[in-house]
């Protein structure tokens, strides 16, 4: 495992080429004529955000900001789930070392990719319920396949989404729209999600996806660089700087959270539950 991340980051650190690199969770291709480069999240069966896959997407975005990128897409390997949002098994009877090493990795992932300096495209090619949501947020532009849920549904679990969770979505969405989809933990179809601007647009097939998302990098052909990124931070910058700030108070309360048995007892009813759809 190792060596093929070696492999991955010196790959991607030649930008020359044309490259698709096979790492176990994050599957990482350049596209040599445009320079953008596609990130397709495999973690089968839902590509939930366990301590590994979030290690590599974090070190994937930390070297494209490295080798100053064209652009990113980041899309699922799956045909109908986005991404599952967190592992929820890293949250259940959690080793309390890699528990906290896991949302210092989720916060980190969030920073490179809500403040990169290059473009960034969610396709939505599947369900993107609580964390998968964030991930789609985080991006400039979500271009969402038909016939699925997106959403931060914290609520409906019992949790409150972080501070950043929120200022993502209401970025997006507007403080009134958020304050209801948050408070309801509302999981939006595609047309709803249009509808309150969640997702910017909705299309048939990835392929539609990913030629809209090469339309939305047209549009910085003729735009400097640095007015984009220097525009992008001053609208984006304060949210991260905030996390910044209390990343380690938050890890505090939420080191004192995790350990509550009543909330260990809901997390394991909640997986239990996941469990027992499958055998209905
Ligand atoms: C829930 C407690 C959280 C505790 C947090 C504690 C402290 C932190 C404090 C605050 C922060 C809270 C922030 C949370 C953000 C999150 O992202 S929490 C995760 C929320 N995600 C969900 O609720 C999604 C649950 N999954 C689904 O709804 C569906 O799986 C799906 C995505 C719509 C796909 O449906 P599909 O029918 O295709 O698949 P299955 O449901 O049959 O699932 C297949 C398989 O995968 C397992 N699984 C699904 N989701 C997760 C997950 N998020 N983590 C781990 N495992 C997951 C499911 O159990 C099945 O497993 P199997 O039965 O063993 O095959």
């Amino acid at each position: 495992m190792a060596l093929r991340a070696v492999r991955s980051l010196a790959i991607l650190s030649n930008p020359l080429r044309t490259y698709s690199t096979s790492g176990p969770l994050v599957n990482v291709s350049i596209n040599e004529k445009t320079g953008i480069a596609t990130a397709t999240l495999q973690r089968p069966p839902v590509n939930s955000l366990n301590l590994e896959l979030l290690t590599e997407l974090c070190t994937t975005l930390e070297q494209l900001e490295k080798n100053k990128s064209r652009g990113l897409i980041l899309t699922s390997s799956s045909n109908t789930v986005f991404s599952a949002g967190l592992d929820i098994y890293e949250m259940y009877k959690p080793n309390m070392d890699r528990y906290k090493q896991f949302w210092t990795t989720l916060q980190q992932t969030w920073i490179n990719l809500y403040g990169s300096s290059y473009p960034t495209v969610a396709v939505v090619n599947g369900h993107a319920p609580a964390g998968g949501c964030l991930l789609a947020l985080s991006c400039e532009y979500r271009i969402m396949l038909n016939n699925f849920t997106i959403g931060l549904n914290e609520t409906k679990l019992g949790m409150i989404a972080p501070t950043w969770f929120a200022a993502s979505m209401r970025n997006a969405i507007g403080t009134r729209q958020t304050e209801l989809a948050l408070i309801t933990g509302n999981l939006f179809t595609t047309d709803e999600a249009l509808k309150i601007g969640l997702v910017d647009e909705v299309v048939q097939s990835k392929n539609e996806a990913l030629e809209k998302a090469g339309k939305f990098f047209d549009k910085f052909k003729r735009i400097p660089p640095h007015a984009r990124t220097m525009t992008k931070t001053s609208l984006r910058g304060a949210d991260i700087q905030a996390l910044v700030k209390s990343r380690n108070e938050e890890m505090n309360k939420l080191t004192a959270f995790i350990n509550d048995p009543k909330l260990q007892e809901a997390i394991g009813m909640y997986l239990e539950s996941l469990k027992q759809k499958q055998n209905k």
